[in-house]
């Protein structure tokens, strides 16, 4: 296994003066694929924003594999190492899926040039090359996610974090998404937060449970199919396992 970790120490984070997300946050995920569990409002989008270094910390920092999102002699390297894929991806209008894609490069840091090449691999490997030359706003909601996924493949990053990256997917495009999830976490460590507790023990090694700011759980998938070990199959122990924990915040 690889010896990287995203590590979140005594974070602390609110928007404007509303209530505190994040106080004295503290956490590490470590491992090739991680799933993010947790109730609407328990701060998922917020901490996958934090770890993207898209919203700054009060308190407290983030890092990975021993660079600082907050220091500013480590913030270019953090970012190119960190890929994001929000839960919105918007076409910028005019672009092209390959320019999107070869844009979101150049942004962190690539040539333009590289980024252009880049964006022809990064594409393939999402199977999206045949709609390289169709404008990024005539795709469809799955295929501008994978469009995403793409963009943070064209500076290799070594860690993508994707926010809800299955909502309102259609089955085939789940399945194309699993399969692109399982591929990637080969090569590079994934973090996906979702809803859907379906499928989990394909797909990831670990879960981490958040509520209301907080840990409930973190783990291998085994273990988080064990708190529901009575359950016969994968899918209602995992259903169970989270009900257990978060109750029926959802
Ligand atoms: N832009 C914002 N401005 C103000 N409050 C926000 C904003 N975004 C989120 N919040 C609040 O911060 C808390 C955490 O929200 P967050 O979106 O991180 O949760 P989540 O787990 O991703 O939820 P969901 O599953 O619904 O996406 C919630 O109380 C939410 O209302």
């Amino acid at each position: 296994m690889r010896a990287m970790a995203l590590i979140f120490q005594g974070l602390s984070f609110r928007y404007g003066t509303k209530a505190d997300v994040f106080s004295d946050f503290t956490a590490r995920i470590e491992g090739s694929a991680t799933v993010l569990l947790g109730p609407n409002g328990a701060g998922k989008s917020t901490l996958m924003s934090l770890a993207a270094s898209h919203l700054t910390p009060a308190a407290g920092m983030v890092s990975w594999n021993g660079l600082a999102a907050s220091s500013k002699r480590e913030r270019a390297r953090y970012r190119k190492a960190v890929a994001w894929i929000p839960q919105q991806i918007t076409p910028i209008p005019g672009l092209t899926v390959r320019e999107q894609v070869a844009y979101a490069g150049w942004l962190k840091g690539l040539s333009r040039s590289s980024a252009w090449e880049e964006s022809a691999r990064a594409l393939a490997r999402v199977q999206l090359e045949k709609l390289a030359d169709r404008k990024s706003h005539q795709v469809s909601g799955g295929q501008l996610r994978r469009m995403g996924i793409a963009g943070a493949l064209t500076h290799r990053s070594e860690l993508i974090l994707m926010d809800e990256p299955t909502a309102g997917l259609d089955p085939t495009q789940r399945g194309v998404f699993r399969d692109l999830v399982a591929e990637l976490s080969r090569a590079v460590s994934v973090v996906v937060s979702t809803h859907q507790t379906e499928d989990l023990a394909d797909l990831y090694e670990d879960v981490m449970v958040l509520a209301g700011g907080q840990v409930r759980f973190q783990g291998t998938t085994q273990e988080f199919h064990a708190l529901a070990s009575h359950l016969s199959s994968p899918r209602e122990s995992a259903e169970a396992a989270y009900s257990a924990l978060v109750g029926r915040e959802v």
